[in-house]
């Protein structure tokens, strides 16, 4: 006999404030949240009103109103009046966010660090202080670590910050980068050679792994290891010891492995790319670094860092250009910000790429331009810029989906009543029907 699956039961996490870590059940039925000991689930956070928002659980989903609180309710980022909530979905009242989840889901949660620097790394998003936590408690340990990252989410800075608050500290922090030597020659930059062990072989050379002796070696794309040289990287991190190329004896190693990828080192493993040995003797200790879309509230963060760190003042960019950055989704991550932010301060707002047009507002394309909302409050400049964003995005959106409502709010990752919000705000029909599926 089949087992019958029932309705989904859900839950909800608190994943930051001041009750993180507890998790409540949601039985069909309303729940009202808030900070007065009357509300179903108390929130103890100064920011949070005292009737904050009101959750409808019911057999096909959840919808969360907010009960006209002072501060607003969130998810993902974009405040909301009422909105229907998918599983995995973070909403935000006050410092409080809570994750809605399956009964049955086992995700840990890390208590957000109230650090919002580790290192050269900056961030205040939850994501980048969980980050943090997790940084505080293995970098002092010692073990070794593997860093996964989309490209320039900071993983080189972040084995930089783990080996300077690692108890080698002192000793040299030697970096590989494996995707960009000539797969010849990793053997020998890894582990050295003796002198005529290869042809262009003329003296004994110690590899990465000596030369780190004492401290640390970052091997950046560990990814690109050929499949020959796997199995002796994993003997070099079991054993801790090394054998140079041509060499009959092997030297014991003091050294601490951190190794980066922004491959998806599981999947080549599928692929049979990986050694699988390797990959579970890399990941016993992970640190995954989001990418910047799905933490846009650490932009201004990051641009006022860059701006700091290249010796400029904040006001080196105007507020119409970092309105624009605020919106893009930055596939580059925070290589591509720091660029576009020092190429800005360098060579005027002319030097301003071009961003993805759908993201920048109308009213930014068309006559007038930044120059004309310099003259405004920054209040209102940032709101016409943000409105322009919106137009474009959904008339493109909807374009792109038929006018079919369902399959935006999927491809733009928003609920359906939300969507249909700014459809309507911004006067944008859906086709008759609405074309829902
Ligand atoms: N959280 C952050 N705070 C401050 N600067 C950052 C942060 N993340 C990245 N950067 C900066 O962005 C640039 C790229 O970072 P980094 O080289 O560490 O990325 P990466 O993930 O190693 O990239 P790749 O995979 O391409 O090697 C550097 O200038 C770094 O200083």
């Amino acid at each position: 006999m089949q087992a019958r699956s029932g309705p989904l039961r859900l839950k909800l996490l608190v994943l930051s404030g001041a009750q993180v870590g507890q998790s409540h059940l949601l039985a069909p039925g309303s729940y009202r949240l808030g900070k007065s000991p009357e509300c179903d689930i108390v929130l103890n956070d100064k920011a949070v009103s005292r009737q904050h928002l009101r959750l409808d659980v019911s057999e096909s989903g959840v919808r969360a109103t907010d009960m006209e609180s002072h501060n607003g309710s969130f998810c993902e980022g974009m405040r909301f009046t009422e909105l229907e909530v998918r599983p995995g979905a973070v909403l935000k009242v006050g410092a409080t966010e809570m994750k809605l989840v399956p009964e049955t889901s086992r995700e840990r949660v890390i208590p957000p660090s109230e650090r919002t620097q580790f290192g050269g790394l900056v961030g205040s998003s939850r994501r980048m202080r969980e980050v943090f936590t997790l940084l505080e408690r293995l970098a002092p340990g010692g073990a070794d670590v593997l860093i996964q990252g989309e490209t320039g989410t900071g993983k080189e800075l972040c084995a930089e910050a783990i080996h300077a608050q690692g108890p080698r500290a002192k000793g040299p922090f030697v970096i590989v980068d494996l995707a960009g030597i000539a797969p010849s020659l990793i053997e020998s930059e890894l582990f050295g050679h003796v002198k005529g062990a290869f042809t262009g072989a003329q003296s004994d050379r110690a590899g990465a792994f000596e030369r780190a002796s004492g401290g640390t070696v970052f091997l950046d794309e560990v990814g690109e290891l050929p499949p020959e040289v796997q199995p002796r990287l994993l003997r070099v991190l079991e054993r801790r010891q090394v054998k140079r190329v041509g060499a009959n004896d092997y030297r014991a190693l003091e050294v601490r492995v951190l190794a980066a990828t922004h491959v998806d080192l599981e999947k080549a493993v599928q692929e049979g790319k990986f050694r699988a040995d390797l990959y579970h003797r890399l990941a016993v200790l992970r640190v995954t670094l989001p990418p910047l879309r799905e933490r846009p509230e650490d932009i201004a963060l990051l641009i006022d860092t860059v701006l700091e760190r290249a010796g400029r003042p904040a006001s080196a960019l105007s507020e119409a250009t970092r309105a624009l950055l605020l919106q893009y989704p930055w596939p580059g991550n925070v290589r591509e910000l720091r660029n576009v932010v020092e190429r800005v301060v360098n060579l005027g707002e002319e030097a301003l790429p071009d961003m993805e047009p759908a993201r920048i507002p109308a009213a930014e394309r068309s006559s007038g331009g930044s120059a004309a909302k310099l003259d405004l409050p920054f209040k209102e400049a940032k709101e016409r810029l943000i409105e322009g964003f919106e137009r474009d995005y959904l008339q493109g959106l909807i374009e792109r989906c038929g006018g079919n409502i369902s399959r935006a709010a999927r491809e733009a990752g928003i609920a359906r009543l939300y969507l249909r919000k700014l459809l309507h705000k911004h006067g944008l029909a859906a086709k008759d029907g609405d074309g829902d599926e």
